[in-house]
C-alpha cells in the first residue's frame, strides 16, 4: 500500500477517491505523520549531539546522565536488532514488526545508516510503530535523504559506531564493513560543508578564500566615542511616547520605550536595562530560549542549480520563528565596502526601526563574504518564506532572519534581497512574480538565423 498512490488516485480522471473517505484520510494522515517523524529524527540527532558534547566536556551532571541513559537504550535496541537479524527468531512479522522492518532496512541501507538512525528515539519508535503505511513513508523519506542524514551524523561526530563494535568478536562481516570509516569529514564546522548535486562535499569558497563560520558580529565598539551615533544607546531626550520635544510629564525617558519589565510608562525603579531583553523571545528575564541556535542546527547547505549554495530546512519551522542573526564584518558608513554579493546595508533610526532601501540614514554594512554564519547562504526568492528584520539588541542594531510563513522540512529557506540587488543581474527564482527574470531563449529566432 502506498499513501502517495492513494492520494494520487483522487486526482486521476477516471477514479476519484472522495476526500471524506477513510482511505484518503488514512493516507493523508500517514504522510503527515511520516514528515513529523523525519523532522523528529533530525531533532533527536541534534539533541544527541548536544548531550554528547556535554558528556565529553563533563559540563553538566544531569546532561551526562541523560546521555548515558540514551546510550544504554541505543545499545539495547541495536542488540535486539542484531539478535533478530542473525538468529532468525521471531520471524513472524505480523506479531513482531521490528524483525521485518530491520531486515528490509538493512538490505536497503546497511548497518551504518541503521545505527545512525538508531541514535534517534523517534526512529526507534517508528520501527515498532505497527502502522505499516506510516513506516513505509518514513522509510521512503529516509531513502531520499540518506546522504543528508549520514552527513548530519558524521559532521557532528556522533558516536554511532561503538554499539556495533562489540559484535567484532562474532566476525559479522556486514557489521564490520559498516564501521570502517568511509566518509572522512574530520572536525569541520557543520556549516563549512556543502552537499553538491554530484553527491560529494565541498567547503564554501568566495573569491579564492575559504569562508569561515562565526557566531557573533565582529564589530562592537567598546569606546562610546568610536560608536556610530545610531549604534549608541539613546540619551534622555524627546519623549518616545507622546513625541513632545520638552521633558514630558509622563517621565518616560526620551529615547526609551516603556520599561520592558513592568511596562510602566515612567522612568522606573526596576533597574532593568532595556538591552537585557532577549531578541528571540522578548523575555526580560534570563530566558531558556534557544530558538536562534536550534534553527541554525537544523539546516543544511545544499548546492542548487544556477543559484549556487542555498539552505534547506531540516525541521518544520513555524511562521514568526527567528531562524538566526545575519552576522559578518560590520563596516561603518564612511568606509567603502567592496562586497556586492553578501553585503547587507542597514539604514534607519535608532529606536524607530526601519529597513527601507530608500531611507537616507545609513547605519552600516554587514559583509559576510569571508566571515559570517549559515544565514549568508540563504538564496533570494521573489516570493520568499523568510524576511530580514532589523532589531536593536542593547547598543547594537542587528538583523535577524524571521520565518514569514510555516516552512516544511526539506523546503529551501529563501529571502528577498530587495529590488536594488537585481538591477544589474538576473534572478533565477522561477517565480511568476519574479522582479528580474532572465530573458527568454528565443529558439525560433535561432532556427531562422
Ligand atoms: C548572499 S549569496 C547567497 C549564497 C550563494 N548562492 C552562494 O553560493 O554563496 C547571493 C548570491 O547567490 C546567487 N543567488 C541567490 N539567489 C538567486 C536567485 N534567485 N537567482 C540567481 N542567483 C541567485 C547570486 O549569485 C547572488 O549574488
Amino acid at each position: 500500500m502506498d499513501a502517495h498512490k492513494i492520494l494520487a488516485a483522487t486526482l486521476g480522471a477516471g477514479f476519484i477517491l472522495p476526500e471524506s473517505s477513510a482511505e484518503f484520510r488514512f493516507a493523508q494522515n500517514a504522510i503527515g505523520r511520516s514528515r513529523r517523524i523525519i523532522a523528529a529524527i533530525y531533532w533527536d540527532l541534534n539533541a544527541m549531539w548536544h548531550l554528547q558534547q556535554a558528556w565529553e566536556d563533563d559540563s553538566s551532571e544531569h546532561e551526562c546522565e541523560q546521555y548515558e541513559s540514551q546510550r544504554r537504550t541505543i545499545q539495547g535496541f541495536l542488540d535486539q536488532s542484531v539478535y533478530h537479524r542473525y538468529t532468525h527468531i521471531f520471524q513472524d512479522a505480523e506479531f513482531y514488526p521490528l524483525f521485518d522492518r530491520v531486515k528490509y532496512f538493512l538490505l536497503e541501507h546497511g548497518w551504518a545508516l541503521f545505527a545512525m538512525c538508531a541514535q534517534s528515539e523517534a526512529f526507534r519508535a517508528a520501527c515498532l510503530n505497527p502502522e505499516i503505511l506510516v513506516w513505509d513513508e518514513v522509510r521512503k523519506l529516509i531513502t531520499a535523504n540518506k546522504r543528508s542524514i549520514e552527513i548530519f551524523v558524521r559532521s557532528r561526530q556522533l558516536d554511532w559506531a561503538t554499539p556495533l563494535l562489540s559484535y567484532g568478536i562474532f566476525g559479522l562481516k556486514d557489521i564490520m564493513s559498516a564501521v570502517q570509516p568511509s566518509l572522512e569529514i574530520g572536525k569541520e564546522h557543520v556549516h563549512h560543508l556543502i552537499q553538491t548535486s554530484e553527491g560529494y562535499l565541498k567547503r564554501p569558497i568566495h573569491a579564492g578564500k575559504a569562508q569561515t563560520n562565526i557566531n557573533v558580529a565582529l564589530f562592537k565598539p567598546t569606546r562610546k566615542s568610536q560608536m556610530h551615533p545610531y549604534m549608541r544607546p539613546p540619551k534622555p531626550g524627546p519623549c518616545m511616547k507622546c513625541l513632545c520635544k520638552r521633558k514630558c510629564p509622563c517621565h518616560n525617558l526620551g529615547g526609551f520605550p516603556d520599561c520592558q519589565k513592568c511596562r510602566c510608562p515612567q522612568a522606573c525603579n526596576c533597574k532593568k536595562p532595556l538591552w537585557l531583553t532577549c531578541f528571540v523571545c522578548g523575555a526580560t528575564e534570563r530566558c531558556e530560549c534557544r530558538a536562534g541556535s536550534m534553527a541554525g542546527d537544523l539546516v543544511e547547505l545544499i548546492e542548487y542549480p544556477v543559484r549556487g549554495t542555498g539552505v534547506r530546512a531540516l525541521a518544520n519551522i513555524k511562521a514568526g520563528a527567528v531562524l538566526g542573526e545575519y552576522v559578518g564584518e560590520v563596516i561603518p558608513p564612511r568606509r567603502q565596502c567592496d562586497d556586492d554579493i553578501y553585503a547587507l546595508f542597514q539604514t534607519g533610526v535608532f529606536g524607530m526601526l526601519q529597513m527601507k532601501e530608500t531611507d537616507p540614514t545609513p547605519i552600516g554594512t554587514t559583509s559576510s563574504a569571508h566571515i559570517g554564519n549559515w544565514t549568508r547562504y540563504i538564496n533570494h526568492h521573489c516570493e520568499p518564506n523568510c524576511q530580514f528584520v532589523s532589531v536593536v539588541v542593547g547598543d547594537r542594531v542587528t538583523t535577524i532572519v524571521e520565518a514569514l510563513q510555516d516552512i516544511a522540512i526539506f523546503e529551501e529557506i529563501t529571502l528577498h534581497y530587495g529590488p536594488n540587488y537585481w538591477r544589474s543581474r538576473f534572478c533565477q527564482c522561477g517565480s511568476s512574480k519574479c522582479c528580474q527574470p532572465p530573458p527568454k531563449q528565443n529558439n525560433q529566432a535561432d532556427q531562422w538565423d
